[in-house]
């Protein structure tokens, strides 16, 4: 599904990210983890082709992202508020973003109702603009709305930051049922190393831009990670 080939992102003169070669494979559930400042969103805003790497190259099924885009048609992604229109309500974000993907407003309307766990009542019909929820009711709002677009390719950049516990554990509800999905793949960056271990098959490793582990999960991988960042 992706490939990174000698990629490189430097800021004031420091590698932010520096990957010689990275796969990921379709129907992958990557965790990307690493302390602060590791390269996590920089890495993610390549592959988005929101910013340009200094080096190297990010190709989606096989197509440079920053040549091609293709990859916009199976990709969806939320990685902060940026992401949202302020001034919109979160029934109208969501009429918008279906609308961008050809879905008319009974099939948004289906959709919305199969998160209304999810939203535990605090994002609908509460007549308030975007700009006026909290921001863990903000994520939950760009979170669905990259749901709902069914993506191929689904990369968050810490979804369970500002999620209360309840709707931490149905996302990974939800993650683990997309995981039924073929070919669904999806990268998610977290520090919390529950989650990560919990719903990710592979965990790749971030220092300083580079890759420093990258596993497969199992039933000691959370041990593993834990005595790793403790030390
Ligand atoms: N626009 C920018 N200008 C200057 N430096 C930047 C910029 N964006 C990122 N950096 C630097 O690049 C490095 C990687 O940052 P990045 O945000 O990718 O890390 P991260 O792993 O996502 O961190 P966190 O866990 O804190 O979100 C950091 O040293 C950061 O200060």
């Amino acid at each position: 599904m992706l490939t990174i080939r000698d990629l490189k992102k430097v800021y004031a003169q420091r590698l932010a990210v520096d990957i010689d070669h990275l796969e990921i494979k379709s129907g992958e559930v990557i965790g990307l983890v690493g302390n602060n400042g590791a390269g996590k969103t920089t890495l993610f805003r390549m592959i988005l082709d929101l910013i340009r790497p200094d080096a190297g190259e990010v190709l989606s099924k096989d197509q440079n992202v920053a040549k091609d885009t293709q990859w916009k048609n199976y990709t969806a992604s939320y990685l902060d508020e940026g992401f949202l229109i302020d001034y919109l309500t979160p029934e109208e974000y969501f009429k918008f973003i279906g609308s961008l993907n050809g879905f008319n407003e009974a099939h948004v309307a289906d959709c919305l109702n199969s998160y209304t766990d999810f939203f535990n009542g605090e994002i609908l019909g509460r007549g308030k603009y975007i700009r006026d929820f909290s921001k863990g009711n903000q994520n939950k709002v760009g979170i669905v709305a990259a749901l709902m677009q069914e993506p191929e390719l689904l990369i968050l950049d810490e979804p369970f930051a500002n999620l209360d516990p309840s709707t931490q554990i149905r996302l990974k509800t939800i993650i683990k049922k997309l995981k039924e999905r073929r070919g669904f793949t999806c990268l998610i960056s977290s520090h919390d190393l529950n989650h990560v271990t919990d719903v990710c098959d592979r965990i790749i490793l971030l220092e300083k831009g580079k890759v420093i582990k990258d596993f497969h999960t199992n039933e000691n991988s959370l041990k593993e990670l834990e005595s790793y960042f403790s030390a």
